[in-house]
């Protein structure tokens, strides 16, 4: 039996709002007895305040070791070195015997999601899978021009070019590994990104806890969901 608590993966394209959600979580959960922690690939490698005292010291020279490597991959969007998700999910599975996690844009592809599978974590695991509709290469362009343009980041012929191999990493290895782990009986729930951030986290909320994760507060007034979306498409 795995002992924990829950974690709450957000999956998505990129610029679905992975991001958006898992702060809207943490901060309203800062409130609450379990405040919940954000984990991701990203803030292992920027020493992330909450995930390096966690870390143990081997796991830090394992960073360290693939720091160069994952950048390199990052700069055309492709997925970072695995080694950097076997420290992730290590690190999350002692972190989530205290506290609910929410992963930030984990699994990206099927190797991530394999190792899910053979975690502890798998047990506990709910995916949020935010889904942009329709032509998805142009909705996740538009949502990371409009992320750069509010960090006044230049959107340079290389910069967009990583936007894009982004994008086709979601298609070619994010989506196979959601299958993957549907497959495998892990609840996968698909959220319409197009709805507003706080839209998306009442659903959610309401979503999970109907499922028993109670362990992620949200507002203390639910806010009311309009009736023209139906923000949580289906889950497995
Ligand atoms: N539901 C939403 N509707 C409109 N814009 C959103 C929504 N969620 C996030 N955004 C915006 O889209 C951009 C990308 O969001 P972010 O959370 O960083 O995405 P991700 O982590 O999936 O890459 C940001 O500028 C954010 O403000």
């Amino acid at each position: 039996m795995s002992i924990g608590l829950p974690v709450v993966a957000f999956v998505g394209p990129p610029g679905s709002g992975k991001s958006t959600q898992a702060e809207l979580f943490a901060q309203a959960s800062e409130r609450g007895s379990e405040s919940s922690v954000i984990a991701s690939v990203p803030a292992l490698l920027r020493q992330d305040v909450v995930l390096l005292p966690r870390l143990r010291p081997s796991e830090r020279k394992a960073i360290d070791a693939l720091r160069d490597e994952a950048e390199e991959q990052a700069s055309v969007g492709l997925l970072m070195p695995a080694g950097l998700d076997r420290v992730l999910l290590d690190v999350v599975e002692r972190i989530s015997a205290t506290r609910p996690v929410l992963l930030d844009g984990l699994p990206r592809g099927v190797q991530q999601a394999r190792m899910l599978l053979d975690s502890v974590l798998s047990a506990r695991l709910t995916v949020i899978h935010l889904e942009l509709p329709g032509d998805v290469q142009a909705a996740s362009m538009r949502r990371q021009r409009q992320r750069a343009l509010g960090r006044q980041t230049s959107l340079d012929p290389t910069a967009l070019r990583r936007m894009a191999g982004k994008v086709r990493t979601y298609q070619d290895e994010t989506l196979p590994g959601l299958t993957l782990l549907r497959h495998a009986g892990v609840p996968v729930c698909a959220c319409d990104a197009e709805a507003p951030p706080a839209e998306t986290a009442e659903r959610v909320r309401q979503h999970l806890a109907g499922r028993g994760v109670r362990a992620l507060p949200m507002q203390d007034t639910p806010l009311s969901v309009s009736s023209r979306t139906e923000v949580l498409l289906r889950c497995s």
